[in-house]
């Protein structure tokens, strides 16, 4: 059985809707089907919120596109035997939405649990038309077996649980499951919560792991994987094949094309990833697999974290302090701060490691409290932090065998002024790193790209 997945710009339009229409039809027998809100409405629900929460009224006329927006798909896509009946939900749906954004502007705040259930109206208005839209369709509410636990101040999702209520939840007979992606609830308090953005690629990864696909198909707007962000090289190529490893390093480093989690549950079942187009639905698109084809290129990719900052801790620390290591990393760890490009000396920088640039200030104070009584005593200075950098990783398995690529990458970018804050090369075998001041980052990533594609 396949799992599909339809991103925000697949289901944002009359058009692309068709399109999916098309597709899912297409396919003999069953297939579980997971959508994101139609495109563009997280972020316009998220901004009503906030609206509402500074007491703006502009909130009242973003509901009211939204439901035009909603009400006009209906009419142009729904059989019209069905059709008021869906908009009977869906108008329920938001009516309940806007009740909750007065909420929020009669006490002008917005805290998180509101902002969580305000999010969600998205997938579930989106997931009731493309259920009412496609033969032999049954919608499945992902808010009834995708469970979250709380992890410091984050919801991220019980894998086990969520395995387990999925397949009680496919095990009774469908044609076509349409499940929302992205939307979740608290496994102890029933709240509603939700994978992060990005998060309905997730949602299909963890259905598909759990009933054993056959392959995960991610539907997007573009082709494939390309070797960079198309909207920042015109010229990228298409990738017909890449390893899990390498997709995973790519979208960890800001390729906006899978959420990074989503690859880890079915990388460990060993189920393929498709990338395909639903605005171009014979291209053959890029295959994600395990192990690499004979005619794969060499480098997959090219992506960029935006916004990242470099911490060095000094070699007071390193020399001076025992366990300064692991005293550094666990106190990052247990407040959920992931690091990258990590290395240590006893010269002047110490350690140095980088960080999302979000992340940037809880790491400061954590290392300040961590090290409070060796810097009241005078024996390290306060962490240094390089904000305003981005991070360029440049992706291909064996990456090590292609040791002189680092090499023609920096004097590529040296030769064209762009100075280099931090890289590594040769650490890992599947990505290069570069931090680059964030201003000369598109440039960066067009000359690395001319360079190796
Ligand atoms: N390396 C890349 N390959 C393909 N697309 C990329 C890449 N990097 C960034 N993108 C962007 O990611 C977009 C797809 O992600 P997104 O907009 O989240 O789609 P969806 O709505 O389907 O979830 C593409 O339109 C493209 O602009
Ligand atoms: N709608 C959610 C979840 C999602 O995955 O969206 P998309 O598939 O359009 O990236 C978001 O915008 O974050």
């Amino acid at each position: 059985m396949k799992v599909l997945k339809f991103g925000g710009t697949s289901v944002g339009s009359i058009e692309s809707l068709r399109n999916v229409k098309a597709i899912v039809e297409s396919i003999d027998g069953q297939a579980i089907v997971v959508v994101s809100a139609l495109g563009g409405l997280t972020d316009r629900l998220i901004a009503a919120a906030k609206a509402a929460a500074d007491n703006n009224l502009s909130y009242l006329d973003d509901v009211k596109s939204m439901t035009q927006r909603h009400i006009d798909i209906i009419d142009n896509v729904v059989d019209e035997s069905r059709r008021n009946e869906v908009k009977e939900r869906v108008l329920a749906l938001l009516s309940d939405l806007k009740r909750m954004y007065d909420g929020v502007y009669l006490i002008r705040h917005l805290p998180q649990m509101t902002l969580d259930i305000i999010v969600s109206f998205g997938e579930r208005m989106s997931s009731i038309i493309v259920a009412a839209m496609i033969k032999d369709a049954t919608r499945h509410d992902s808010l009834n077996f995708v469970k979250t636990e709380k992890w410091y101040d984050k919801s991220i999702a019980d894998q086990k649980l969520t395995t387990e209520l999925i397949k009680r939840e496919f095990f009774t007979p469908f044609v076509k499951a349409i499940v929302p992606g992205f939307i979740s609830t608290d496994k102890r308090t029933g709240d509603i919560t939700n994978l992060g953005r990005g998060g309905s690629d997730f949602t299909a990864a963890l259905i598909a792991a759990a009933v054993d696909a056959e392959v995960l198909e991610i539907w997007t707007d573009v082709d494939g994987f390309l070797s960079a962000d198309p909207r920042v090289i015109n010229d990228a190529v298409l990738v017909s094949h890449m390893s899990f490893i390498e997709s995973m390093e790519l979208c960890s480093y800001g390729a906006k094309v899978i959420y990074p989690p989503t690859i880890y549950p079915v990388f460990h079942k060993n189920i393929p990833i498709k990338i395909l187009n639903t605005f171009n639905a014979s291209a053959p698109g890029t295959l994600i697999t395990d192990s690499p084809l004979p005619d794969d290129l060499p480098i997959k990719g090219i992506s960029i974290l935006k916004e990242t900052t470099l911490f060095l801790l000094g070699g007071n620390l390193t020399r001076g302090v025992k366990n300064s290591v692991s005293r550094t990393f666990n106190a990052l760890a247990k407040k959920g701060v992931k690091v990258f490009n990590v290395t240590r000396s006893d010269g002047k920088s110490g350690l140095s490691f980088a960080v999302a640039s979000s992340d940037a200030d809880t790491t400061f104070d954590l290392i300040c409290r961590e090290f409070a009584p060796e810097l009241s005593d005078g024996i390290i200075a306060l962490p240094e932090r390089i904000d305003n950098l981005a991070t360029i990783a440049v992706v291909g398995d064996n990456m090590r065998a292609n040791h002189r690529t680092g090499a023609r990458i920096r004097s590529t970018l040296t030769r064209n002024g762009l100075a280099i804050s931090a890289f590594s090369e040769g650490a890992s075998d599947t990505t290069m790193l570069y931090m680059i001041a964030a201003a000369d980052a598109n440039s960066a990533l067009r000359q690395i790209h001319t360079l190796l594609f």
